[in-house]
């Protein structure tokens, strides 16, 4: 799969000097990044490096100890997550978090709650204003499952999937938001070989079709070589090495730090 050179494009997301500490314990000590418009940003480190606490406070789910993070210049660390989303930065779980009990349909259609009118008055007298928007969502949930090949699955209840199509799922209910920032935490992980190859193919077709950029973290090396323009790596909270991943590979502290535990 071809990199995209997309550090000339505008820059989307902007953190600057990131730290984040729980007690005694410095998780994040200095994260500065950049993520660019359709880029395909990765974060990799071994375990306990960090990765997770930066995307908490990037999406909203931590309040930095100190740091700029900025959207489109516009600040949004210490804002709640949902008013982040609503910026358009929306992010996966490790633990993929689905309405287990509702079907694929209704969880794309519960994503989309804030952007439908939900004006009281107007949804108790079905005014056409609410009923044409419930009908958007609708078509934009059709549109959705048919781009992620979940059409068969619509009618299924979402925790009754595989767990390649749970992560489908997941990523359709980030897309419908029409988000310009995707962070998908370790998407590939417990997908089998095959179901990772399409993961691959279908970040590279929303960064194309949709103009979407990716912020991920994953630990399978081969996908993250294979899908990332730039890689940040960490170690002990600290960013180690930020370069391609031809810079990355023959990075020596990256080998000692990183590769070489392994
Ligand atoms: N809410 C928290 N309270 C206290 N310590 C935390 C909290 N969240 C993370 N930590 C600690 O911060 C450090 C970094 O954890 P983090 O989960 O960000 O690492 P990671 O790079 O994502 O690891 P992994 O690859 O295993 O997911 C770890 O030492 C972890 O125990």
């Amino acid at each position: 799969m071809s990199q995209n050179n997309q550090s000339s494009s505008p820059r989307l997301l902007d953190v600057a000097d990131l730290s984040m500490r729980f007690g005694g314990l410095l998780a994040v000590d200095g994260v500065s990044l950049t993520v660019h418009e359709k880029e395909v940003f990765a974060i990799i480190g071994p375990n306990g490096a960090g990765k997770t606490t930066v995307f908490n406070c990037i999406s909203g789910f931590y309040q930095p100890s100190s740091g700029q993070i900025r959207l489109q210049d516009v600040s949004i660390a210490r804002k709640p997550s949902h008013e982040v989303a609503l910026q358009g930065l929306v992010r996966t779980f490790q633990n993929i978090r689905l309405f287990k009990s509702l079907t694929v349909l209704e969880n794309l259609l519960v994503a989309q709650h804030r952007q439908v009118n939900t004006n009281l008055l107007s949804g108790l007298l079905k005014l056409p204003s609410y009923r044409r928007s419930e009908k958007e969502a609708l078509q934009r949930a059709a549109e959705w499952l048919e781009r992620l090949g979940l059409t068969a699955y619509a009618n299924r209840e979402a925790g009754t999937l595989s767990y390649g199509m749970q992560r489908r799922v997941e990523i359709a209910r980030c897309m419908i938001t029409r988000p310009r920032l995707l962070l998908l935490d370790e998407p590939a992980a417990g997908l089998n070989p095959q179901e990772k190859q399409e993961l691959q193919q279908l970040i590279d077709r929303l960064r194309r079709e949709h103009g979407v950029a990716v912020l991920l973290i994953e630990h399978d090396m081969s996908l993250i070589m294979g899908i990332s323009d730039r890689i940040l790596v960490m170690e002990h909270g600290k960013p180690i090495v930020t370069g391609t991943p031809e810079q990355v590979r023959s990075d020596e502290r990256v080998i000692k730090a990183y590769l070489g535990e392994e």
